[in-house]
């Protein structure tokens, strides 16, 4: 029986899975899709519940007002990050603000970043995502077999222009992009590293008392596991890359920012010349040093969280498309109201946004179906606290469980099915914050996402443009020749990437090439390099889970 501290000892612990000494729940851990794992055991012990990890203690919250209860009402103490060992401290994301803690840094990276991201000035950097909306498509014509690449490609080269601009010599996107790469590889680890439950080393942090080399006791760990559990590739992946991931986010940060101003003539407006030049204006007032190095990390994480994450959010419209026989009407739906308001003479554009309901509903079903990150980010709480009577010790992390938010049929009426309708007409996402996919899926309180808007006016400009020009039809057997269904499942990792499926982008009709012919970028070949970059290890292996 837990004893709890003597100011709570009135409080009850909260309610979980009953452990086993010393590994607690370390064996029943979900290995995939956790979300759904940790909805059904809210069925037995209620929408916040506890499980414990070799004495470490997990909350898990499935319900959208204890999320907000604790994220937002009570944001001073549940807004920092548990500290990781694998992924924060042996693969050097600790530096990076999306694992700090919740400290004047986090703050400072945060203010930085809001600086371009925020409502306001993201307008001004909205060129971008329309412009490689279109390269998308040429992509797509060009080559629809690699049209994963194809996502990638648009997704990683948007973020980059927003972040760092253009570096002389260097054209962000390119096939085959390096940084492009190196961020997948760096989001790819992170995801994998953050997975709750998923490395022993993080609860045994103590070991590196033991060994003068920290990543020493990792290997030993991963052989352990290796010798116990069965062999996990991925486990063994990581651990190779590990390296290499720290090395891909020491270059990034190395003086990318001042390169940036040293070829201001050639530079685009940038993330990182707006956080220069605050910096500046401020360094006026006060001296910070201290501040050249948070601007450096800040760009190089921010570029690292955004550049794969709308992907996903594609992805799934691609899993949806590839599916079209469960959906059979959505793209009909879709495709009818672009031509009935944009026409064919033209790609949709922003100014569109506001009359095209439909296509806004797919973006909130995209994000609600298959949330980026089905389980969130974990937050940490930095005191004992009180919730309805029970007792949440400091330093316990919490895990929000976005998918059972946005699957919770009190907002979200069979909420397997993919149904853009829902948010048409008198939809509860209008009136309650719950019933809205955009409350949820991009985090809480004042950990949300700060790509947020960004990331929304990606949304719109990929999903209108590709929909507005292509069908996404099933993938065929080579076998039968017949159209089959791909599964829809999940990959392992904090960042949910589909399964590896497969579908086809076909161009609507002969008026729709024309366009994309005509009123599309053209792709550039990707010469060049940002200065002070090497392109990751051609050896890297990770990506092909996605
Ligand atoms: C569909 C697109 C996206 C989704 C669904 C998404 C979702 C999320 C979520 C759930 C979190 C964790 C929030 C929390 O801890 O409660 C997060 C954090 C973050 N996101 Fe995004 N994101 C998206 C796009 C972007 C983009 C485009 C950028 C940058 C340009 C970005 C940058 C970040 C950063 C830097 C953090 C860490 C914030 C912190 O720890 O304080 N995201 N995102």
């Amino acid at each position: 029986k837990q004893r709890l501290p003597a100011p709570y000892a009135h409080l009850k612990p909260v309610p979980g899975p009953k452990g086993l000494p010393f590994v607690g729940n370390a064996f029943r851990m979900p290995r995939v899709m956790e979300w759904k794992v940790f909805k059904e055991w809210s069925n037995i012990y209620g929408n916040i519940f506890k499980v414990s990890v070799f004495g470490r203690t997990i909350i898990v919250v499935n319900s959208f007002d204890i999320a907000i209860e604790l994220t937002e009402k009570r944001g001073a103490i549940y807004s920092s990050r548990p500290n990781l060992i694998m992924a924060g401290r042996l693969m050097g994301f600790n530096a990076t603000y999306p694992l700090m803690p919740y400290n004047d840094g986090l703050r400072a990276a945060r203010r930085l970043a809001h600086h371009t991201l925020s409502p306001r000035p993201v307008k001004s950097f909205l060129d971008v995502p329309e412009t490689e909306g279109g390269r998308w498509l040429r992509r797509l014509l060009n080559n629809p077999k690699d049209w994963k690449q194809a996502v990638a490609e648009t997704n990683g080269a948007t973020t980059m222009k927003i972040i760092y601009g253009l570096v002389s010599g260097y054209q962000a996107g390119g096939q085959k992009d390096p940084m492009v790469k190196a961020f997948e590889v760096a989001l790819h680890a992170f995801s994998l590293a953050i997975a709750p439950g998923a490395h022993l080393v993080d609860f045994f942090p103590s070991c590196s008392l033991f060994s003068r080399h920290e990543k020493c006791v990792a290997e030993n760990f991963y052989q352990y596991k290796k010798s116990q559990r069965g062999f996990s590739d991925l486990a063994s992946e990581i651990w190779l890359t590990m390296e290499k991931t720290r090395d891909v986010l020491r270059k990034l940060k190395l003086d990318f920012v001042q390169n940036q101003v040293v070829s201001a003539g050639t530079a685009r407006p940038s993330m990182a010349l707006d956080t220069l030049d605050l910096i500046q204006k401020e360094r006026n007032q006060k001296a910070s040093a201290d501040m050249d190095e948070v601007a450096k990390w800040t760009a190089a994480a921010t570029a690292g969280a955004g550049a794969h994450t709308v992907r996903v959010s594609c992805l799934g419209l691609d899993v949806l498309g590839a599916r079209d026989v469960a959906h059979p009407n959505v793209q009909r739906k879709a495709q009818e109201e672009l031509d009935r308001v944009v026409g064919r003479d033209r790609l949709p554009n922003l100014e569109d946004r506001p009359s095209l309901p439909y296509i806004e509903a797919i973006i909130k079903e995209v994000l609600r179906w298959h949330p980026v990150t089905p389980c969130g980010v974990p937050h940490t709480s930095t005191e004992d606290d009180e919730y309805e009577g029970m007792f949440i010790p400091k330093g316990t992390s919490i895990i929000l469980n976005q998918w059972a938010m946005l699957h919770d049929t009190a907002y979200f009426s069979e909420p397997e099915k993919f149904l853009p309708e829902r948010f048409l007409g008198d939809s509860p996402s209008d009136q309650v914050r719950a019933g809205n996919p955009y409350a949820i899926a991009f985090g809480f309180g004042r950990r949300i996402c700060p790509g947020l808007h960004l990331g929304s006016v990606m949304l719109f400009c990929f999903i209108s443009k590709a929909l507005a020009t292509f069908d996404i039809k099933r993938p065929i057997d080579s076998n039968t020749g017949k159209e089959y269904d791909p599964p829809v499942d999940a990959a392992p990792g904090n960042v949910s990437f589909p399964v590896r499926f497969d579908c086809r982008f076909i161009p609507r009709n002969e008026k729709a090439i024309e366009l994309i012919n005509r009123d599309t970028e053209e792709l550039v070949a990707g010469e060049g390099m940002p200065i002070g970059f090497e392109a990751p290890p051609e050896s890297h292996q990770l990506a092909h889970h996605w």
